[in-house]
């Protein structure tokens, strides 16, 4: 790997003895990691081994996805590089809590969050870029999650609208990606001896939005994938300057994971630092990260005013009609709180509980999407087969075999002379949902989305 000069006799002289491990890391093979996800019925994956747990992520284990398979499609599994799997483990949200991912795409640490929340609570996920926030939302869909929000904007407008809101807060900034040049080795062209303080300081702008957002008593949680002193020591010593109401947390570094202690000598020399976490790839298997837990101390008084809920919207009496006829004939083991129903057009979601107003930011899904009006009919979305158990649909086809599974995902419709009822279908593969067909004369007509097909 050719490395630029600069970043080597940066790292020579910060590290002394320890540079000869760490640029001999470098040049290794980078690891390989995925996650199972809990909201999933069945958690047997049909092609990936779980003999290889990673220590400090409780659903992880290392072992390479492959993109077309059934694992990957029905969202039972999410690659992500083992380091990675830390940072979600830290911010460590409950079910029931308002969690916010402020730089959320492609939505690696998003839907460990959700696995943790187990679909009850609020989990805001947001990307400023729209093109990035669109595959956020796709893998927010295939891994089955229900209570979340996916937003486009930029941070300080979210924290006009969501002040003092979140009990966890997590910051995956944007950084100079040092930690992944053995991974992207592109990352490495982007890099110059003053890249790391450009980004430090767009990080010390986004904290100062994501510190607002944190509610007293919550918890923030910034992470970077970059070695870098400046985006990692030392804008946590300026945030604690900066935001005195904030406090350093302990981490659990898990003993024998080989996971670090932060260096206060790289920063402003305060020893509380030591509580921030380093991920070396020669300390351990897995490429470089560094994180931080912070808690807003809670014993201010409470001056804000409360934040409105987004209102739910109402629906003709045929359209109610049509969309409950369809709840009990399609997924009859569903509960829907009809006063959470929202609207975008033709489509109809189901919001998380509590949700706060939208005000102007750009949505785009709000909580999980039941399916679509079209005329004198309600027909499901993608989103509910992910999210659904197979059980609570009214008809399920397993599609297992490897010819039915080839044939559904390309978009071919299926005949079948199974005791199936007019109607629609949740098709299942490697126990879990992937996709609806409708029953008619003896065949399942294929209803995957074509943007998905392969
Ligand atoms: C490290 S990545 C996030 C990875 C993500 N958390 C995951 O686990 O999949 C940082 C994200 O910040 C976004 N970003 C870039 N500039 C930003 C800004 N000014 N404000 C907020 N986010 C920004 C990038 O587009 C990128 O998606």
């Amino acid at each position: 790997m050719a490395l630029p000069e600069a970043f080597i006799a940066k790292y020579q002289d910060l590290l002394g003895n320890e540079s000869g491990p760490f640029f001999a890391a470098l040049e290794g093979p980078v690891d390989k990691g995925f996650r199972l996800n809990p909201l999933k019925a069945n958690q047997k994956p049909l092609s990936l081994s779980l003999e290889q747990p990673i220590s400090w992520s409780p659903n992880g284990y290392f072992g390479q996805v492959a993109g077309k398979s059934i694992d990957h499609t029905t969202g039972l599994v999410y690659s992500q590089e083992p380091s990675a799997q830390f940072v979600a483990e830290v911010l460590a949200a409950q079910p029931g809590e308002k969690v916010l991912d402020l730089a959320a795409a492609p939505g690696g640490k998003s839907t460990q969050l959700a696995g943790q929340m187990k679909g009850q609570g609020l989990l805001w996920t947001n990307e400023i870029f729209f093109s990035r926030a669109k595959i956020l939302s796709e893998n927010i869909e295939r891994f089955g999650v229900q209570n979340a929000i996916v937003s486009s904007a930029d941070s300080k407008d979210l924290a006009q609208l969501l002040p003092d809101f979140f009990d966890r807060v997590l910051l995956d900034s944007p950084c100079s990606g040092e930690g992944m040049f053995r991974k992207d080795p592109e990352a490495i062209t982007y890099w110059s001896e003053g890249y790391p303080r450009e980004c430090a300081e767009r990080s010390e702008e986004i904290l100062a939005n994501a510190v607002a957002m944190v509610k007293p008593g919550g918890v923030l949680v910034y992470s970077t994938c970059t070695f870098a002193p400046e985006e990692d020591e030392q804008t946590i010593a300026w945030l604690l300057a900066t935001y005195p109401e904030f406090e350093l947390l302990e981490i659990d570094k898990v003993a024998g994971s080989g996971i670090q202690d932060g260096r206060p000598e790289w920063a402003d020399g305060r020893s509380d630092l030591t509580k921030t976490a380093r991920l070396w790839p020669q300390d351990l298997a897995g490429e470089g990260h560094f994180v931080a837990k912070l808690r807003r101390k809670d014993d201010e008084e409470e001056t804000r005013p409360a934040i409105k809920g987004q209102k739910a919207d109402r629906f003709s009496s045929e359209e109610s009609a049509l969309l409950q006829d369809f709840l009990k004939q399609t997924v009859p083991g569903l509960v829907v709180d009809s006063s959470r129903l929202l609207r975008f057009g033709d489509r109809v979601f189901l919001m998380p509980v509590d949700c706060p107003a939208f005000g102007r930011i750009k949505i785009l899904r709000a909580g999980l999407c039941l399916g679509s009006f079209k005329k004198k009919r309600f027909e499901p979305d993608h989103a509910l087969a992910l999210a659904i158990q197979p059980d609570q649909a009214a008809q399920t086809f397993a599609i297992d075999d490897s010819s039915d599974w080839q044939a559904y995902i390309h978009g071919e419709a299926l005949n079948t002379k199974a005791d199936l009822q007019k109607g629609f279908v949740l098709m299942t593969a490697g126990g879990n949902g992937v996709g609806w067909a409708k029953f008619v004369n003896g065949q399942l007509k294929n209803f995957y989305p074509k943007g998905l097909r392969h």
